[in-house]
């Protein structure tokens, strides 16, 4: 894996309605991340914070079910020049969101210097929303769709091309609550999905061998987006969107180990940690615990 790190932090909390997850860079810098991958000897070059526009008043208001729309294509905007950056000086970015709708302004940076680039989606949910299908107006849910080049087109064209990934490419893991829509979208699109039905019955190191196999021969770099509501929320207790019956902390730490031997990994994004939520940073305490089983952390 690329030695040198550049990591972006990402205050955004306007993809869904809980305060809070605008901490979460914060928060998972506070929980050691930097110190835990020096020791692995990483080069790290934390950028700061991307500066996101503050909406101007009615927040709760939602034009064409896309709350705060503009606000977060300008701050996507912006986070994909800062990640296309990072790429383009042979560095590889490492995002902390911040919710998960900053995965447009991520993919949207990094996809562009990659002919096929794979992503898994580590989540419990498929964030393949549109306005149309959205139960929520929360645009959190829909940056994958988006990313395929589903969506508004203010989302859609984020720095200037699309679509930014193909399906073929999207491993989704973890997934356990799909709204209408999405199901519609994944079935048509032939996305590859492990519910936690086959996570329960196959085993994360079967879902990780077949992952890793399928993205191979198809993609020349693989980006992980990693929602902390995919664990369970036993152990990731500071997400805004908690779904029961999710990934273990043990299984998790394994698929990040076997991310790691794999080493196809060129980007990754950590996102929902939200510490107004959590129990004594906890979450942001496992996010930090994975990216080190995710950079190369073992026993032996
Ligand atoms: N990134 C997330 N946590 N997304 C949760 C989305 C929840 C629901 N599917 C919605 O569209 O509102
Ligand atoms: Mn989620
Ligand atoms: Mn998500």
């Amino acid at each position: 894996m690329n030695k040198q790190l550049s990591v972006i932090g990402v205050p955004m909390d306007l993809g869904q309605m809980r305060r809070g997850v605008d901490m979460g860079p914060s928060a998972i810098r506070y929980a050691g991340m930097v110190e835990r991958l020096e020791q692995l000897k990483y080069n790290i070059e934390d950028l700061g914070d991307i500066e996101i526009p503050r909406p101007k008043q009615n927040t709760d208001e939602k034009q064409d079910n896309l709350r705060n729309l503009n606000e977060i294509a300008e701050g996507s905007r912006r986070l994909a020049k800062a990640v296309d950056e990072v790429v383009e000086n042979k560095r590889f970015p490492l995002v902390l969101g911040g919710d998960h709708s900053i995965a447009m302004g991520t993919l949207a940076g990094v996809a562009k210097h990659y002919e096929n680039l794979g992503v898994i989606w580590y989540d419990a949910h498929g964030d393949l929303n549109t306005a149309d299908s959205s139960p929520s107006g929360n645009i959190h849910g829909m940056p994958l769709a988006v990313s395929l080049g589903v969506g508004h087109e203010k989302l859609t064209s984020i720095h200037d091309y699309e679509p930014k990934i193909k399906p073929e490419n999207i491993v989704i893991i973890g997934a356990r609550s799909l709204d209408e829509g999405e199901r519609v979208l994944i079935e048509e699109k032939g996305i590859k999905v492990y519910t936690m039905h086959e996570v329960d019955r196959m085993g994360m190191t079967q879902v990780m061998e077949e992952t890793v196999d399928y993205l191979k021969d198809r993609t020349d770099g693989v980006h992980l987006s990693l929602d902390l509501d995919g664990l369970d929320p036993n152990e990731a207790p500071g997400v805004g969107t908690p779904v029961m019956g999710g990934l273990s902390y043990r299984e998790s730490h394994l698929a990040m180990e076997m991310l790691h031997q794999s080493g196809m990994i060129t980007s990754a994004e950590f996102v929902e940690v939200n510490p107004i939520l959590d129990e004594k940073n906890k979450t942001a305490s496992v996010a930090v615990g994975l990216m080190g089983s995710l950079f190369g952390e073992s026993l032996k």
